[in-house]
């Protein structure tokens, strides 16, 4: 084909892909293991503007667990984590919100805007849009279990033509609390609950669950994630978000998605091309995720 024609063919075939998710809110969570090349991270904010461009609706929601590591480290403070989820001192969670909130949130939405995107960072904390209680009946120190996210004003942002970008920092609805450290994969399933979200993507470092021979696993359900979690296969910080992928399919978004963010353009293979890339979460019932079973059947 004429280099031309191939160029045109490439539009052509993201048409349907297009149509499928115009209007469509997509939540993606930017994880700390996918921000590491400014050359991937330009890549990153193309995807996002292009999305926006084409009539999705991207929200983000972002991670940074390795430079709170790092700064932890050089600061000479020691670290937790329990099944991929960090225990947080009332000292870490300061360092924790100078991070993420400060430092991460604030390079990510200049990164956008400059891209030409209207982007807006925001913590948890702002107008109290994510809320929390203590892990595990305070096991985990200032570490929080979300009891609530305002989808209605994180929605109002997208009707406004911004692009949210969401540090993982939680409110308490306590006085003069310092707030709490949600994991980035939880944050981002329960703000993709709350915004009524399509889809929900993971960026991480791998090219998604991969089995003890390190095969990449295409598609996962319920029953499988706790097999892989019962005998070891998932570890660490792949916990979370399998059971934040399981927690969103469940309760209403039609897939979720782990996706190898060192691949640029990750993002548009995922969405525009037929061939998908990474790990499905797919509800084998069929509820919820736009699959007709009784149809599929007649079919057969
Ligand atoms: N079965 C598995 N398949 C893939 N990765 C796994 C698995 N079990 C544990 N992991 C680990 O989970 C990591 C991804 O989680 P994490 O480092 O927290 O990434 P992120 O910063 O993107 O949230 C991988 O780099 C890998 O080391
Ligand atoms: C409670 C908890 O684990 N909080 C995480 C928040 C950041 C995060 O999740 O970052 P990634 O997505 O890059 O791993 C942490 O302190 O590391």
């Amino acid at each position: 084909m004429h280099k031309k024609q191939h160029k045109v063919q490439v539009l052509l075939d993201a048409i349907p892909h297009i149509k499928k998710f115009y209007g469509k809110t997509i939540v993606i969570k930017y994880g700390g293991s996918a921000q590491t090349s400014p050359d991937l991270q330009a890549k990153f904010a193309e995807d996002i503007v292009l999305l926006k461009l084409v009539g999705m609706n991207p929200i983000i929601v972002h991670g940074g667990g390795a430079k709170i590591s790092d700064l932890l480290e050089k600061l000479g403070i020691p670290t937790e984590f329990v099944n991929g989820h960090r225990v947080t001192s009332q000292e870490t969670m300061r360092i924790v919100e100078m991070v993420l909130s400060g430092d991460i949130n604030k390079n990510i939405t200049s990164l956008l805007n400059h891209h030409g995107a209207k982007a807006i960072g925001i913590s948890g904390k702002d107008s109290s849009i994510i809320n929390a209680k203590p892990k595990e009946d305070g096991k985990f120190g200032f570490t929080g279990v979300v009891t609530k996210v305002n989808g209605e004003l994180i929605n109002n942002l997208v009707k406004q033509g911004y692009i949210p970008v969401i540090a993982p920092i939680a409110d308490s609805d306590k006085p003069n609390h310092p707030g709490f450290n949600i994991n980035a994969d939880v944050a981002a399933s329960k703000v993709a609950i709350a915004v009524n979200a399509q889809k929900v993507l993971f960026l991480t470092d791998t090219k998604g669950v991969l089995d003890k021979e390190a095969n990449l696993l295409n598609s996962l359900d319920k029953e499988d994630v706790e097999k892989l979690k019962e005998d070891g296969t998932i570890a660490g910080g792949m916990i979370p978000k399998v059971d934040s992928c399981i927690d969103a399919i469940y309760n209403g978004v039609n897939k979720a998605h782990i996706i190898d963010g060192r691949v640029e353009h990750s993002i548009l293979l995922e969405l525009f091309t037929s061939d998908g890339v990474g790990t499905q979460f797919l509800r084998k019932d069929g509820k919820n995720n736009g699959i007709d079973i009784e149809k599929l059947l007649k079919e057969i």
